[in-house]
């Protein structure tokens, strides 16, 4: 469809150059009136029928790109912790983003384009070769040289404007950075070498981008310099042929304006080619990725019996992890966790507690052993939401309402949502909020205090009601009074779940009634479980 409405676009030059041939010897004014009005309506009709290409390739873009984006999304989430780990994660986001814009021209409506600029200069020169070939080779060795240049300054272009974006990504970072590091740097009285650190990124930045400017201007007094050389060119020869009578006014008309429309799908064209590399590089890249997502995610191959909602114990069993091959961080570990009790998990930094925690969580796989719900495999549940609930160290708040962003997906009444947030001390702020629990957080993170996300993160977890709750840190940013309320949540919840919570905070020691050291053991580097108290929780 799209070429079909580029190749009926291609005569258009030829016509207008036709209707003056056929005008100017009747030295008729109103025939010349009659005919540019004939000439300005085909002239609306080239611009309406590149309108109608141009909506159709996007209508058609904006399908594919909608499930292409939403494949790649899938891929990403298809991943587990590990495959995470190992392609780590800040990498995977800002390769993803970036790549996924990158490849636009190679995806279907850029092909689309590219053959709509191919078929239209085809077809301009097939015509213009029929009308008159000497003057259309001067068009063919003029084309060539423009296409040269052009490409010699767009790989400049284009290397200048990569330098462009690495320093305006640097920048950014150092700002960042300096945010982020406020109160050390009034601490430390360190302002003036943050100063000069972000002064150094700014000038580094402007300096790429007067460059990238520079060339900028270059670049387009060449698209503009040679389409006006050739069109000087044409009307000399041109011009010569119509006084020896080998050529009319009308033909030299088809000429000019074929020009003026050959030149832009050049320039496309020339610009296709030139970023076909990079393009595919991306592509390569984003495929790679679902490749991997796809290669790596581990099929549930036996479906195990269901635990019953209400578990027991959960269980390691001869559990061994490293991150890195030759440091193993837990070593063949057996440990079990029951219902009815509060299991703090306890010991120095690095010795392990995080990755246990997320390791019980199902996230993490480790390399051997096994992790039980009673008898049920853990790896082989269909639904692991259903048996576990987490509360993480780093919650992640989105931009949506406070409604999505504790039922997190889940369908499910307000009153239970309600009931969440009142069971951590979140009642009282959403009562002031005009749109209730349907205010929309727009930004993460200012709008809310560290305590918020903490008790939002909570809530999302309490709401799932799951038979296995797990916590990370979880009175980070808490007042004591949420720590109170935390503690009662904790009390209340092990009667009926097991639950197991890593924390360094003494305050929680009273809440438990088992606390689970781990330590680092310096004969092998492992992780060993050197005490486990039973204690009377209250
Ligand atoms: N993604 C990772 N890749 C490689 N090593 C990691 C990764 N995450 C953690 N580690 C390493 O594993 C060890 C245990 O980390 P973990 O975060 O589980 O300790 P932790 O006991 O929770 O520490 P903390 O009390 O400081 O929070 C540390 O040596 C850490 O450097």
């Amino acid at each position: 469809m799209a070429v079909l409405l580029t190749a009926s676009q291609a005569p258009l030059p030829y016509l207008s150059g036709h209707l003056i041939d056929q005008v100017l010897p009747s030295s008729d004014s109103n025939l010349l009136l009659k005919t540019v009005l004939l000439l300005a309506a085909l002239y609306c009709s080239y611009l309406i029928l590149s309108y109608v290409n141009a909506w159709f390739r996007l209508r058609v873009r904006k399908e594919i790109m909608i499930e292409f984006n939403q494949d790649v999304i899938k891929s990403i989430l298809g991943m587990n912790y590990n495959q995470r780990l190992r392609i780590n994660n800040g990498d995977l986001l800002s390769r993803v983003t970036r790549d996924i814009e990158q490849f636009e021209d190679i995806m279907p409506y850029g092909l689309s384009s590219a053959v709509h600029h191919i078929v239209l200069s085809l077809v301009l020169l097939i015509i213009i070769f029929i009308m008159n070939w000497k003057l259309s080779l001067i068009l063919l060795v003029l084309l060539p040289i423009a296409v040269i240049v052009y490409m010699r300054f767009d790989g400049a272009l284009w290397s200048s404007s990569k330098d462009e974006t690495d320093a305006s990504v640097r920048k950014i970072t150092v700002i960042q950075e300096t945010i982020e590091a406020d109160a050390e740097i009034k601490l430390y009285d360190s302002s003036n070498f943050f100063l000069k650190y972000c002064r150094k990124a700014v000038e580094n930045l402007e300096h790429k981008r007067l460059i990238r400017q520079l060339y900028d201007t270059k670049v387009s007094m060449i698209i503009m310099g040679i389409p006006m050389l050739a069109m000087v060119i044409i009307w000399y020869l041109g011009g010569a042929m119509v006084i020896e009578e080998q050529l009319t006014i009308g033909l030299i008309i088809t000429y000019t304006a074929t020009l003026n429309l050959m030149v832009p799908s050049l320039i496309r064209i020339i610009e296709f080619a030139s970023s076909i590399p990079n393009e595919l590089t991306a592509l390569m890249r984003v495929k790679e990725l679902c490749d991997l997502a796809q290669a790596q995610s581990e099929p549930v191959s036996e479906r195990n019996t269901e635990p019953s909602p209400l578990i027991e114990a959960m269980e390691l069993e001869g559990m061994s992890f490293s991150y890195q091959r030759d440091y193993p961080l837990f070593s063949h570990l057996d440990l079990a966790f029951d219902r009815g009790r509060a299991h703090l998990i306890n010991g120095g930094n690095g010795a392990g507690k995080s990755t246990l925690l997320t390791i019980l969580s199902g996230e993490l796989k480790p390399q051997s052993g096994h992790i039980k719900l009673d008898t049920a495999l853990l790896d082989t549940l269909s639904n692991r939401s259903q048996w576990i609930s987490m509360v993480p160290q780093r919650i992640h708040i989105i931009s949506d309402s406070i409604r999505n962003n504790v039922s997190f997906g889940m369908d499910i009444e307000d009153e239970k949502i309600h009931s969440a947030l009142s069971l951590v001390g979140l009642d009282n702020w959403v009562q002031r909020l005009e749109q209730g629990i349907d205010h929309v957080i727009k930004d993460t993170h200012s709008e809310l205090s560290g305590g918020q996300i903490q008790k939002l993160g909570l809530a999302r977890a309490l709401l799932r009601d799951t038979p296995v709750l797990l916590m990370d840190e979880p009175t980070n940013n808490l007042d004591s009074k949420a720590v109170k309320l935390l503690i009662d949540i904790i009390r209340t919840q092990k009667q009926s779940k097991i639950v197991v919570i890593v924390s360094h905070d003494d305050r929680l020691f009273d809440a438990v009634d088992r606390v689970v050291y781990l330590e680092n053991d310096s004969s092998n580097d492992s992780t060993r479980v050197t005490e486990t108290s039973t204690r009377q929780g209250k």
